[in-house]
């Protein structure tokens, strides 16, 4: 059988005064429904690339994203209009993401509205029930999205990812700007969203250890190549490339880890 999400030898290349860069060099992978892929690599790896390729934010120069039976990256017209509410994007930076007068009302509502997930008149009340189950509660709405902390930002962003009822979420980053312990809050939203809903993720990071954490498997990325793809445990615990043993020595805890394996 097809699976839910694949990506099938993408490449893309940039020129920038007089140099070609390959930011992706014959990537593939899969992704099951309800599973977690973790993206991981050095900066540079071409990590977001592929993340915007994705989000059809930007083009691709050859292979396929296949999602849901469907040829993703040609679907265009009223096709893409209808798709694009089943995969959704969290980024890191949502000081930028949001409108600076918008209301958490007016960023959640947008996608309600704009989807149509919901009738008008039971706009607010969906609203309030997204600001619950991210663990704000409905008075936030009437806040401006700018005045509340990083987290209650990022968390006010899944509300509004998951207002479409997105099959794929797409997290670049995302929790890589908050401290650690609303990192970890963060991530465990996200573990209870996708054992409730059977939400796939694809979670771009450059930390393994906030990897470790959510992702069930994991792709490690080197100058635009996966170099290395496997179950996270396993790849922690018995990485095989020079990237993964590099990424696993920059997380303290995980070396620590390594040591007892
Ligand atoms: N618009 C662009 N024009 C030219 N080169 C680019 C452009 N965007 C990215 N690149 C180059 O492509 C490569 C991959 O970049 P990309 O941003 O995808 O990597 P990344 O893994 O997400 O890095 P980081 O973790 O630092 O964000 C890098 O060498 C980068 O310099």
């Amino acid at each position: 059988m097809e699976p839910f999400f694949s990506v099938n030898h993408l490449s893309k290349r940039y020129q920038s005064q007089g140099r070609t860069v390959q930011a992706l060099d014959d990537v593939s992978f899969t992704l099951a429904r309800g599973e977690t892929l973790g993206l991981a690599g050095p900066s540079g790896c071409g990590k977001s690339t592929l993340a915007r390729i994705i989000m059809r934010l930007s083009p691709a120069d050859g292979g396929e994203v296949r999602f849901q039976g469907r040829n993703w990256l040609a679907l265009s017209g009223q096709d893409l209009r209808a798709a694009r509410r089943h995969v959704q994007m969290v980024f890191q930076d949502t000081y930028g993401a949001f409108n600076p007068r918008a209301t958490v009302a007016d960023a959640i509502g947008e996608p309600l509205r704009i989807h149509r997930i919901v009738a008008p008149r039971d706009r607010q009340a969906e609203i309030a029930r997204l600001l619950e189950r991210v663990g704000l509660g409905a008075d936030y709405a009437a806040r401006p999205v700018l005045q509340l902390s990083g987290g209650q930002r990022q968390r006010v962003a899944i509300a509004r990812a998951i207002a479409c009822r997105p099959s794929l979420l797409v997290m670049d980053e995302a929790v890589s700007a908050l401290d650690v312990s609303v990192r970890a809050q963060i991530l465990e939203l996200l573990v209870s969203l996708q054992s409730e809903t059977g939400l796939s993720c694809l979670f771009v990071s450059h930390d393994l250890a906030v990897i470790r954490a959510v992702c069930h498997r994991v792709a490690i990325m080197e100058m635009g190549r996966v170099v290395e793809q496997g179950e996270t445990d396993s790849v922690i615990s018995n990485p095989q490339s020079d990237t993964a043993k590099r990424l696993i020595a920059a997380v303290p805890t995980l070396r620590k880890d390594q040591s007892h394996a």
